[in-house]
């Protein structure tokens, strides 16, 4: 994993050379996502160009018209004047349509950019290994698809517009006063150095102020979604109080930060406008001399005062893209470090195919961490010959799991190999390895859909008939058939949930239709009642029946229908025979079932 991506992220201690790798790492993503519309892009520059320039150009007009064309006129010419009017009127409706133009063009390069990169992120998060999601919290992941795509889209469609408006129109209305009018300009130029250091001042405080802010603000985003995911956890430790304590004081804080923002702008927004009117104001009173003594036209003086006014006007807003700019990069840092993230399993070069695997599986000396300062299977060797019904039993945090995400790949050993018939799964082709070992969850997840379409998961092809077999072997036929549209239901309307052991029922027929040569299971513990737990371990017996057969066993009553029992320690196994050798013995699976009868009597 990166240094600066899926950790980094909420790190605030970067050194020079990693600030630079995530500088590049986001110019790299603006540029792949900008490159497609190169030619559109500078078209829009372009236009925005013309038709600032066009806005600038009117007081010039103004000017002309009042010291040509009036004096024309009282000597009875009207055509200066007219003219000037004319081409008043004809740059402004030039101008109106090209930003018309402009508006449409830079939305739709927005949109297509944004789609893009909404694209890249849910492909790219959905092909990372389970080593990524296992420490990327949804709250997260859900904020990049949200927060952080709404932050560019905000500088995209406001805030670029507004900073290439704004400069221009800043740079264009000082050539024009110049050109006017050098003393007014030289003004001009001399307010510059107060703008300076009211901008520096305001750029220093509001880079805290703004990130504040948006830490605030994700702060309370991942507590709502911590809330809401764990919602059953909240109701059952009756937690809503405290959450509502710590909710509200996530509220304050935002609260807090925001009120302070507000009293930055309005610090600055009256500076601004205090030197916009003193500058005004020293235009006017120099330029006023001046035109008594005939050194300067009324016109050019009117033009010089709204240019000079003018040139203030953009700044808030320019301040404003400030805050814009800020949320965009930090997002834009915090999406290319997803998307810059490597599986960390990756396909093979040269797979090899294996179209019918007998389901033998080989762990040759695997060695794994998940954190190198933490290895959890030390030197680890196992078969586990085709067709074999294995419990898995172990006290928790033995390594029972990590096992059963080596043989789905889930992860790669760190040493040594994981083998199906003899073939490394790294070599393995995904769609063989995919086919031939299927997991089947505690949660028993489902998809929104019909029961049928969640059955059909591992093999989308499956006719109605074969599905209808599926769930007729594992026991599920019957309370699919009672459902309100049977197989047609949709599992997440009311009316079409369904229980824990449903649940297990219905992904136990998703397994038992993708066939694969080997099934691991990671048994449901406590969520399922008596009716339920007996129905699911009939259904057992059937969807474990011709392959090769991995259960974490929670329940020991499981444990009667493996072949094969391996109790596992600290990331080794510790005793491994039949459940009758060992229950006979006087080993540690011996004492836990003779435990687990006594708690039945
Ligand atoms: N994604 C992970 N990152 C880091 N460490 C992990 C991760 N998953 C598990 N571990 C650690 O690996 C060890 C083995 O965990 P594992 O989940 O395999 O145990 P288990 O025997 O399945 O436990 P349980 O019966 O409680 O599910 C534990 O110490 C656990 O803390």
């Amino acid at each position: 994993m990166s240094v600066t991506g899926v950790q980094g992220e909420e790190r605030n201690d970067f050194t020079k050379q990693e600030s630079r790798q995530i500088r590049a790492r986001s110019l790299r993503l603006l540029g792949s996502l900008l490159h497609p519309m190169r030619g559109k892009v500078t078209l829009a520059m372009l236009v925005v160009v013309v038709s600032t320039a066009a806005q600038v150009a009117g007081p010039a007009l103004i000017a002309f018209g009042i010291d040509n064309g009036l004096p024309a006129l009282m000597k009875q010419n009207w055509i200066p004047l007219a003219a000037t009017g004319g081409i008043y009127l004809v740059t402004g409706v030039i101008g109106a349509l090209l930003i018309a133009w402009y508006t449409v063009m830079s939305a739709r390069i927005s949109q297509a950019i944004l789609i893009d990169l909404r694209k890249r992120i849910f492909l790219h998060t959905q092909k990372l290994s389970l080593e990524f999601h296992e420490s990327y919290t949804s709250g997260r992941i859900i904020s990049r698809q949200t927060s952080d795509l709404d932050a560019i889209r905000e500088l995209l469609d406001s805030g670029i517009n507004q900073l290439l408006q704004g400069v221009l129109y800043m740079v264009f209305t000082a050539i024009a006063l110049f050109s006017l009018d050098g003393l007014s300009g030289l003004v001009l130029f001399a307010s510059l150095i107060p703008l300076a250091i009211l901008t520096r001042w305001f750029q220093v405080r509001s880079q805290t102020l703004f990130r504040t802010s948006r830490v605030a603000s994700a702060r309370l985003i991942v507590h709502f979604v911590e809330t809401m995911t764990g919602i059953r956890a909240v109701k059952a430790f009756r937690k809503e109080k405290r959450n509502e304590k710590e909710f509200g004081s996530l509220v304050e804080d935002y609260r807090d930060v925001n009120g302070r923002v507000i009293q930055l702008f309005g610090i600055f927004d009256p500076g601004l406008v205090l030197i916009g009117n003193v500058t005004v104001a020293i235009v006017l009173l120099v330029g006023g001399f001046r035109v008594v003594e005939g050194h300067l036209a009324i016109g050019a003086l009117l033009a010089a005062l709204l240019y000079t006014r003018r040139f203030f006007d953009p700044m808030e807003e320019m301040a404003m893209f400030y805050n814009s700019y800020q949320s965009a990069a930090a997002a834009l840092e915090k999406i290319s470090g997803v998307l810059e993230e490597r599986p960390g399993v990756s396909d093979p070069v040269k797979p090899v195919d294996l179209w019918k695997a007998t389901g033998a599986v080989r762990f040759d000396d695997v060695q794994f961490a998940y954190t190198a300062d933490r290895v959890i299977l030390p030197h680890f060797t196992l078969d586990l010959p085709a067709g074999q019904t294995i419990a898995l039993v172990g006290s928790t945090g033995a390594g029972k799991s990590t096992l059963a995400k080596l043989i789905s790949r889930f992860y790669d050993p760190t040493q040594g190999s994981v083998q199906l018939d003899g073939v490394d799964l790294r070599d393995l082709h995904p769609k063989d390895l995919r086919r031939a070992i299927v997991m089947v969850t505690q949660e028993a997840y489902l998809f929104s859909g019909s029961v049928a379409e969640n059955i059909a998961i591992g093999k989308p092809e499956a006719t109605r008939d074969e599905i209808r077999r599926a769930a007729t072997a594992v026991g599920a036929h019957d309370f699919i058939e009672g459902l309100p549209n049977g197989y047609d239901t949709d599992v997440n309307k009311r009316g079409g949930r369904v229980s824990a052991g449903q649940r297990q029922l219905i992904s136990f027929a998703r397994a038992f239709l993708a066939d694969p040569a080997v099934l691991i299971l990671d048994e449901a513990t406590s969520s399922l009642d008596i009716p339920s737990e007996r129905l699911v371990q009939e259904a057992l017996q059937t969807l474990l029946a011709d392959r090769t057969a991995v259960i974490i066993a929670h329940r020991l009553s499981t444990v009667a229908i493996a072949d094969r029992v391996l109790v596992m320690e600290q990331g080794t196994i510790i005793e491994d025979g039949t459940p009758d050798e060992l229950i006979s013995g006087s080993g540690r699976f011996a004492q836990l079932h003779a435990a687990w009868r006594d708690s039945l009597v």
